[in-house]
């Protein structure tokens, strides 16, 4: 399920915004959902986008170039989870236990609960059917036409339609095992990822409901609920983030926690022998040699995850240099990356970017990276440049400038500061225009113009920096949930390749490029930065009846909308203001 997690604190919490799954920051979400996607079947009536079962994802050796994934347990005796646990989990699926529905997996990140119940089923010969969030919040109505459904609207309909998709005919290309008699009949929901969900769109109540209600039916179907326990970061100023549902109990409320239909199984972390088994085994099956068992750095590395397998493979992974691989060798500190190699790394990279012709960075071939710069005043300029540099390449990236905006906002302004509104003229112009349609998303967005690798030497040192400040400041550019939804995947995908321990610039680069092409493919088209005084204007103004302002609140939180609500009233000219344009910036420097 979701987390935000931070350096900055450390809270355990299960909270149910669009998830992002990293160290360094925010809302999570997940590289599996990546591949769950991969494995979509299209149902007929196109209702819901992501569903698998046992028969279409057999759980077979991954050909991902990911460790994590390639290397997922095949059976269950191999999962690196407490024996007790899984036993626990697999008593539960087995059995016939009339008076429990719901499973609740509570538990933290990368433990294993979501792999374990996916390969009991699948030894069970079970069906297993997976809600994962679409993309595409797009219904078929009757008349053929699109309709615009709230993810949790999806979800609540997955929830009713979920019971006869295990009869379906998904994928006839894999064999699922032969199915026994005992478990013949039995047919699971698995709830890994869940719609983002808050007290003040009723979205959190809605979800309750769906719950108990689901209990409350007379289906064949048992419910599994993944919740993931995470550390939250502390979100003043935040308002993707809601303080009540800090624990897995708040977010079921007391009706279900207390529900006679109801169990919990508490996932611990996996346990640093277990996880340096799976390790070692992967080692091996790379031909990795490893000298010394005990090496502290594989040990060092395993009590930094946490008990995160996940995050320790693909800090493996990320951090075992090419050449290491092709030696085929893994000694002691033989063939890793000292700290200073690590810094002479950096320093090279800093090179790289101020070495080159105009760069604004060309102070820094001065700095590399040493320590040891006495002159303090020097060291705030460098500092100042790089922060400087940074902003403007946010800037850059949450602005999205697409070709064409500039016709399209003209023209836009035009037609507001009239005080008319006429969107078919804009539309045949080919205007996405604020995106007040349903149809607007079918609109091909344009090119943009930010270039990426330009973006990135600007951007300075920290590609974590970087993907931070973006998912700090994308929210405003975003016109509904499911783009903020979008965005946010892509920034937990992007987490999911940089490594907090120990650190590597190939990845956190290669990290950073994704997160960038990811946010500026998924921004709106043209991005409103004006978004929030369009859109109060115009529906006041036109009564638009599918009020924007829900999806203003969801995303940015009353208070904010409180907030710009007075600075409205009080400056209008300073809240209609236009932001900078940050390539036109570029073009005139
Ligand atoms: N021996 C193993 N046992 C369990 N998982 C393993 C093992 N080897 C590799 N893995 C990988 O570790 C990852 C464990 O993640 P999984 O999604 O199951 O955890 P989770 O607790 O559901 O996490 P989240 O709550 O973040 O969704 C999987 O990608 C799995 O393929």
């Amino acid at each position: 399920m979701q987390r935000r997690s931070s350096s900055r604190e450390s809270t355990k919490n299960p909270s149910t915004k669009p998830k992002r799954r990293g160290k360094q920051s925010s809302i999570e979400f997940s590289t599996k959902n990546a591949k769950r996607r991969r494995d979509t079947h299209a149902l007929p009536d196109e209702e819901i986008e992501t569903i698998s079962d046992d028969e279409s994802t057999p759980i077979t050796p991954d050909s991902s170039s990911l460790w994590f994934e390639k290397y997922q347990p095949t059976k269950s005796s191999e999962l690196a989870v407490h024996k007790g646990k899984v036993n626990a989990i697999r008593q539960w699926m087995t059995e016939n236990i009339p008076f429990s529905r719901l499973l609740v997996l509570s538990g933290p990140p990368g433990c294993g609960k979501t792999t374990t119940v996916r390969l009991l089923a699948h030894e069970m010969g079970a069906s297993l059917v997976e809600w994962s969030n679409p993309m595409d919040t797009r219904l078929i109505n009757q008349e053929h036409d699109y309709e615009q459904f709230s993810l949790s609207e999806k979800f609540r309909r997955f929830m009713s339609l979920a019971e006869t998709y295990p009869e379906l005919e998904l994928s006839s290309s894999t064999k699922a095992p032969k199915k026994t008699n005992s478990s013949e009949e039995k047919k699971f929901i698995l709830l890994d990822e869940l719609p983002h969900l808050s007290k003040q769109t009723g979205t959190l109540q809605m979800f309750r409901e769906v719950l108990l209600s689901a209990l409350q039916s007379r289906g064949s179907y048992s419910i599994i609920l993944v919740l993931t326990e995470t550390k939250q970061i502390n979100s003043e100023g935040n308002n993707f983030q809601e303080k009540e549902l800090n624990s897995g109990t708040q977010i079921l409320g007391p009706d279900l926690v207390e529900h006679h239909h109801v169990s919990i199984i508490q996932m611990n972390p996996i346990a640093t022998t277990f996880m340096k088994k799976a390790i070692d085994n992967i080692l091996k099956k790379e031909k990795i040699l490893v000298q010394s068992k005990s090496s502290a750095f594989i040990q060092e590395l395993i009590s930094a995850s946490e008990g995160d397998l996940r995050s320790a493979l693909n800090a493996l992974q990320f951090y075992l240099p090419k050449e290491n691989r092709q030696r085929k060798s893994f000694g002691k500190n033989e063939n890793l990356k000292s700290q200073t190699e690590v810094s002479t790394e950096a320093s090279e990279m800093l090179n790289r970017i101020a070495s080159k012709k105009d760069s604004p960075y060309s102070a820094l071939s001065t700095f590399q990276y040493k320590q040891n710069v006495d002159d303090e005043d020097k060291q705030k300029e460098f500092q100042k440049d790089i922060g400087l540099g940074m902003l403007h390449a946010l800037g850059k990236v949450v602005w999205n400038k697409r070709e064409g905006d500039d016709e399209i906002l003209s023209l836009n302004n035009q037609t507001h500061s009239n005080l008319t509104y006429n969107k078919e003229k804009l539309q045949q112009k080919g205007s996405a225009v604020f995106n007040l349609s349903s149809k607007a998303n079918d609109i091909e967005k344009r090119p943009s113009l930010v270039d990426i690798k330009t973006t990135i030497e600007q951007a300075g040192l920290s590609g974590s920096m970087f993907r931070y400040g973006i998912f700090e400041n994308y929210l405003d550019s975003c016109l509904n949930q499911m783009e903020a939804h979008s965005v946010s995947d892509i920034l937990s995908f992007a987490d999911t390749m940089a490594v907090d321990y120990p650190y590597s610039y190939r990845a956190d680069e290669m990290s950073l490029w994704f997160a960038i092409q990811g946010t500026l493919w998924y921004l709106p088209s043209p991005v409103p930065r004006k978004w929030r005084q369009l859109k109060f204007h115009r529906w006041r103004e036109e009564e638009i009846p599918n009020k924007p302002s829900d999806d203003y609140l969801a995303i940015c939180g009353k208070s904010s909308a409180i907030k710009y609500v007075e600075t409205l009233i009080n400056d209008e000219n300073q809240a209609l203001e236009d932001p900078d344009d940050p390539i036109e910036d570029d073009d005139s420097a």
